[in-house]
């Protein structure tokens, strides 16, 4: 019997992979079937709860799935590489979203070159994602302008034309989830030092952190000068940004940013091999 074809494999169905899976089942529907292997039992479920059809192990239905996403840790990725490598037609279109992990590596584990490496981030799952894509010279401009549309049910996409600038997108948007999640965290600790509730400070800094953003893209104003906006003269704007700048906070997150692209690289070393 003829197995079944899908449109997009996620190979690992974990944190990144739910992500993008819920974008593209959110916008598109069953326009756009998926096919999704995870070792995990519990994730199998939960994907196929959105409509995916499952499998705990690499099989022979890959080969009739035209886009592969691998979305396994770094670390797994080479093995991986090697188990689903049988089932590769020559049209297969991979995308590859695991960090420091380059194309080389994946060419050559996989004797393949249709590769996209794509750099998404978890606000992926709520449509508000940002994503960089490289993709190999061998990659149509017809398929890279399929998965830029895919990626695109997920949020922003922005195609870079080198593949070292997807350790720069790792830095900020891939990683940068995590900065925002923590001033988040700075804030709520902040304001339940200054006598507010937990939960009335998570709600204010909530709602300060998704107004800012909001502002800068729907004013069209520098962030400078929506800073200046609230920094009256002689008020408390301006006293709480001289203790960012008396402590640097410019360079503290630029050397945070070199650091995570940084690691990019150093993994491609360490587990490009
Ligand atoms: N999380 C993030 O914010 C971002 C992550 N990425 C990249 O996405 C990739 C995935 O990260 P993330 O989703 O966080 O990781 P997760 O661990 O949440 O997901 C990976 C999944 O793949 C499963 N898996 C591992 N090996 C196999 C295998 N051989 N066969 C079947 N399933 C397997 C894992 O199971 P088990 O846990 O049991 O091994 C797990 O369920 C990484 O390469 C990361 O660099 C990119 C951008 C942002
Ligand atoms: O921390 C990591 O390595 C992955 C890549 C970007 C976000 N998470």
């Amino acid at each position: 019997m003829m197995s079944k074809s899908f449109d997009v494999a996620f190979i690992g169905g974990g944190n990144m992979a739910q992500a993008m899976g819920r974008g593209i089942v959110t916008t598109k529907g069953e326009q756009t079937s998926l096919y999704v292997i995870d070792h995990n039992q519990s994730k199998a479920d939960l994907w196929a709860a959105m409509g995916a059809t499952t499998s705990l192990e690499v099989s022979e239905t890959l080969s009739h799935c035209k886009t592969w996403v691998l979305a396994v840790k770094p670390q797994n990725l080479k093995e991986v590489c090697l188990s689903i490598k049988p089932f590769l037609t020559k049209n297969t279109l991979i995308i590859s979203v695991a960090a420091g992990i380059n194309v080389t590596s994946l060419g050559r584990w996989l004797e393949h070159d249709l590769i996209i490496r794509a750099m998404p981030n978890t606000p992926c799952l709520v449509g508000m994602g940002a994503t960089g894509l490289f993709a190999t010279p061998a990659v149509s401009e017809e398929s890279v302008l399929y998965a830029e549309n895919l990626l695109r049910c997920m949020g922003l996409v922005i195609r870079v034309n080198e593949e070292f600038l997807i350790d720069a997108v790792c830095a900020l948007s891939g990683s940068g989830p995590a900065y925002v999640y923590l001033f988040i965290e700075a804030l709520i600790a902040g304001g339940v030092k200054l006598g507010l509730t937990e939960e009335q400070a998570k709600q204010l800094a909530v709602a300060t952190v998704a107004g800012g953003a909001k502002m800068v893209e729907s004013t069209g104003e520098s962030p400078a000068q929506l800073r200046a906006n609230v920094s009256s003269k002689g008020g408390t704007t301006l006293r709480a940004l001289s203790v960012f700048q008396e402590h640097h906070l410019e360079d503290i997150v630029a050397q945070a940013m070199a650091a995570a692209a940084a690691r990019s690289a150093e993994m491609a070393k360490e587990l490009g091999t």
